[in-house]
């Protein structure tokens, strides 16, 4: 079993260069099944997930080769809309092949959906989608099947805003009859990414970006080429890591405008922020100031940005507080950090935290991607060595993270656990 050392380390300077999103990348590589041509989609990552779509895609029959730094898929020999329940439960955005392959099968088999489990992540407003759309929804234990003999158009309010569904409702639409009318839609980069690579095809969707989303509905999609947006989950998270020692990191490739939230909150606690056109610096200090979080839909402080920053407010002195609005039980980082001797009080939806006390080393565990970039974090600012079991969580979004951060200047390493001390380690670190 792998897990990852880091040591305490210096600030952290240096330039990093950030891939494409994962959370765009899930939605694209679906959606380029719609397409009746070959699409080239450009920076897109080579993480897990797209690993495990790749895979998916033989079973189906979507070609698909990665050549450089372009994913070439050719979409007109998919002969299957039956999806590996196992394979589709590896991973979170498989619900975007249910989306994608309907209109052209009209029923499609899947596994529910698995990724980051930090606590329950329903589905209902994707299935309303379909609903809506004329679609039956059956549910299984371990999977489901939407079967629809013609999708129509249809005007859908979401009750509570959702990435996913926004994204899976445009991609159901886009070659439905008529015109679907999505209200209270996400605004999320992720979301505009989408529906540009999909009227790039020839689909026509107005207002993403807005939360009133109008698709008109197609007859077919041709093929195109697409690059992929920043991610900018990991160029958060790499700017925070500047503030743990009074460093400087700069991120390159990246679209300021969607780090707004992140940005004005790193310069609260009292980090300096320079933009360029489409680069970050950030500057840390010695001296981080506590503040209040409060996590919520974009263009709000992102819940995936919640727990490196975590690992900064435990920097600053005094008390600050981090409030989970979008997914309010996805503290499972802070068991972990209090291994390493952080004081983190959990009440309800909100984490206080005592800035500004030493961190040590010991055993933790990854229990998503997030809340492993959160460990790591606090593995560099703790006295001592620092073990992170779970490293299959944090490979689910980064590229390779043991370079990434070495090229900051941390000290961390890749580890295999022999099998001897394998037990006791894992029951350590759990
Ligand atoms: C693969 C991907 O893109 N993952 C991201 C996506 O996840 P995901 O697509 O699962 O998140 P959503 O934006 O859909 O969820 C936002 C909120 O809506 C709720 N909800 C969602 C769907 C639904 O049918 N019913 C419902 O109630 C969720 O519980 C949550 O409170 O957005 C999350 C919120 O920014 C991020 O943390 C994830 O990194
Ligand atoms: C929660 C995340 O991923 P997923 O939705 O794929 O589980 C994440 O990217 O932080």
């Amino acid at each position: 079993m792998k897990y990852i050392q880091t040591e305490f380390s210096g600030p952290l300077i240096g330039t990093v260069h950030i891939p494409g999103a994962k959370n765009s990348s899930l939605a694209l590589l679906a959606a380029a099944c719609l397409a009746d041509n070959i699409v080239t989609l450009e920076g897109i990552p080579r993480i897990d997930d797209v690993r495990i779509i790749a895979d998916i895609g033989r079973d189906i029959g979507m070609k698909l080769r990665q050549e450089g730094g372009q994913v070439i898929i050719d979409p007109r020999w998919i002969h299957s809309s039956m999806i590996d329940p196992g394979k589709a439960s590896s991973y979170r955005a498989s619900y975007y092949f249910a989306g994608a392959l309907l209109s052209k099968f009209g029923r499609v088999t899947i596994g529910l959906p698995g990724g980051d489990d930090f606590v329950t992540r329903p589905i209902d407003q994707h299935i309303k989608v379909f609903k809506a759309l004329g679609a039956q929804v059956h549910l299984f234990k371990d999977y489901y099947e939407v079967e629809a003999a013609e999708l129509k158009g249809a005007d859908i309010y979401f009750d509570t805003i959702t990435s996913g569904a926004t994204i899976n409702a445009m991609l159901a639409a886009v070659l439905a009859k008529g015109r679907t009318q999505l209200r209270n839609a996400a605004i999320d980069p992720e979301v505009c990414d989408t529906a540009n690579f999909l009227n790039q095809l020839g689909a026509r969707i107005y207002g993403a970006g807005t939360e009133f989303i109008r698709i008109e509905g197609v007859s077919y999609l041709n093929g195109g080429t697409h690059t992929v947006i920043p991610d900018r989950l990991i160029a958060g998270a790499f700017l925070m890591a500047a503030g743990l020692h009074g460093g400087q990191v700069t991120v390159m490739d990246v679209i300021p405008e969607h780090l707004g939230s992140c940005l004005a909150k790193m310069e609260e606690i009292g980090m300096y922020v320079e933009c360029g056109e489409s680069q970050i610096t950030a500057f840390g200090t010695n001296s981080l100031k506590a503040t209040r979080i409060r996590t919520g839909m974009y263009p709000n402080f992102a819940t995936d940005l919640q727990q490196p920053m975590t690992a900064l407010l435990l920097q600053g002195k005094g008390k600050s507080i981090v409030t989970e609005r979008v997914y309010p039980n996805r503290f499972a980082h802070v068991p972990q950090l209090r291994r390493l001797g952080a004081e983190i009080e959990l009440r309800q939806e909100s984490a206080f935290i005592s800035g500004g006390r030493p961190l040590h080393g010991g055993w933790v565990h990854a229990t998503d991607v997030r809340a492993g970039t959160c460990l790591l974090m606090a593995g560099l600012a703790a006295e001592g060595s620092t073990c992170i079991t779970g490293v299959e969580h944090i490979e689910r979004g980064y590229e390779d993270v043991i370079s990434s951060f070495r090229s900051i200047g941390a000290k961390l390493s890749m580890r295999e656990l022999d099998a001897q001390e394998h037990p006791s380690k894992i029951r350590e670190s759990h």
